[in-house]
């Protein structure tokens, strides 16, 4: 076998970079009492990326995005890291007056650091956020044309009240929404409706980056694949990046660009989403895929995994994930791995390499057959002829 591969350099910022996270450290509580909910988490975001974190209920996937937004509520710290966005507003397709469009280069914020004034002005109209509870989010007595304007009127100031009525009628459009139900109040909207008002709200400015918490969740199905599939077809028009969190990978694998996979707070796995769909390297990757059912591909027995993820408080020592892992060997119990490149996998000449935190990737022992599948990178089920149908 081969020498140990190195902890990896993140990836390197490009022209192309929107998000940088770098070994963010969120607690909740202060003092002795504190409890880590995400602990180093380091993520490169390309512009118009889709960036999939999964995990179990718990493993801080909702901690991690509230950080990274300063949106967390108390007691929630951030204790460590930096989180730098690189903001490069662009010139309006629609919308924004023409004092308000902004070409210029980029600007790189420190998003931890940054006073509430640049937040106000990053938030929403550069990143926006779609809450797991969207759909309950909207203002009750509110009707929908009053809820979209009231956005642009706060954001857009010079846009006249018939601009941004035109805005509103293009938004809801945008989403699959006639204009006649502009004056409808939240409740006489179905569900899909509502979260689609919420997607609207949240793209009326043309924001760089999206993160979606759970956005579909409480959807049924075929309501959510709609509005998924419609998502990303925005995605593509309007050239946003997102972050979409969600418990339920088989999903991810169909619309992400590339997955982080969280346990316990931390990321255990990076990867695109092809690669950790045919050849996951850790073994909670390949629980996780275990436990869901493909959207398509062949049909395999469901295994799940064995046990429940830890308390915070009470966390194992070594990999936290090792009680859990059929193949914890005795140094998992005692010293935790930092993400690698895995053994198996080649240097990439361009992009970021694919890393994994796990003794049996360290190069020392062959990893077990299902963590060391050949990546042919080919294939992703996002770009499948038969994505989107109904199998
Ligand atoms: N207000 C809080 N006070 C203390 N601990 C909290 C608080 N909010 C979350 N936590 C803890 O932080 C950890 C991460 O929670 P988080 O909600 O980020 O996970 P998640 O992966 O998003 O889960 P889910 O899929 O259920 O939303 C959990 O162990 C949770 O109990």
């Amino acid at each position: 076998m081969s020498a140990p591969t190195a902890v990896p350099a993140p990836r390197a910022a490009t022209a192309d970079t929107v998000l940088e996270v770098r070994d963010l450290c969120i607690d909740y509580g202060v003092g002795a009492g504190a409890v880590r909910a995400v602990t180093d988490a380091t993520l490169t975001l390309r512009r118009g990326e889709v960036l999939g974190l999964a995990g179990e209920s718990g493993s801080g996937k909702s901690t991690l995005a509230y950080g990274l937004t300063r949106l967390l509520r108390a007691p929630g710290v951030i204790s460590g890291g930096e989180v730098l966005f690189h903001n490069r507003p662009q010139s309006s397709a629609f919308g924004a007056a023409p004092n308000e469009v902004v070409s210029a280069g980029t600007e790189i914020v420190d998003l931890l650091g940054a006073d509430m004034a640049k937040l106000r002005e990053i938030r929403w109209s550069q990143l926006a956020v779609v809450f797991q509870s969207a759909m309950h989010a909207l203002n009750p007595v509110a009707r929908i044309d009053a809820q979209l304007t009231d956005v642009l009127k706060a954001h857009r100031r010079q846009m006249s009240p018939t601009e941004r009525r035109e805005r509103a009628v293009e938004l809801l459009r945008m989403v699959g929404i006639s204009a006649d139900r502009l004056r409808s109040y939240p409740h006489e909207l179905s569900g899909g409706m509502r979260q689609r008002v919420m997607i609207a709200m949240a793209l009326a400015l043309e924001p760089q980056l999206v993160i979606m918490d759970e956005p579909t969740t409480a959807l049924d199905v075929v309501t959510q694949r709609e509005i998924l599939e419609e998502l990303m077809q925005l995605r593509e028009r309007l050239g946003f990046a997102i972050i979409f969190i969600t418990h339920d990978l088989s999903l991810l694998i169909e619309l992400a660009d590339s997955i982080a996979i969280m346990y316990a707070g931390r990321i255990v796995e990076r990867a695109g989403a092809d690669e950790l769909f045919h050849a996951p390297r850790h073994p909670y990757s390949l629980g996780l895929l275990n436990s869901f059912p493909a959207l398509h591909g062949d049909r395999v027995r469901m295994e799940g995994i064995p046990g429940s993820p830890p308390s915070l408080t009470a966390l194992p020592g070594g990999c936290a994930f090792h009680p859990r892992c059929p193949y914890a060997m005795d140094r998992c119990r005692t010293e935790t791995p930092q993400l690698v490149r895995p053994v198996s996998d080649p240097v990439r000449t361009g992009g970021e390499d694919r890393v994994a935190a796990c003794w049996l990737q360290d190069g020392l022992q062959e990893p077990p057959a299902p963590l060391h599948r050949e990546a042919t990178g080919n294939g992703s089920p996002a770009t499948d002829d038969t994505h989107g149908s109904d199998q």
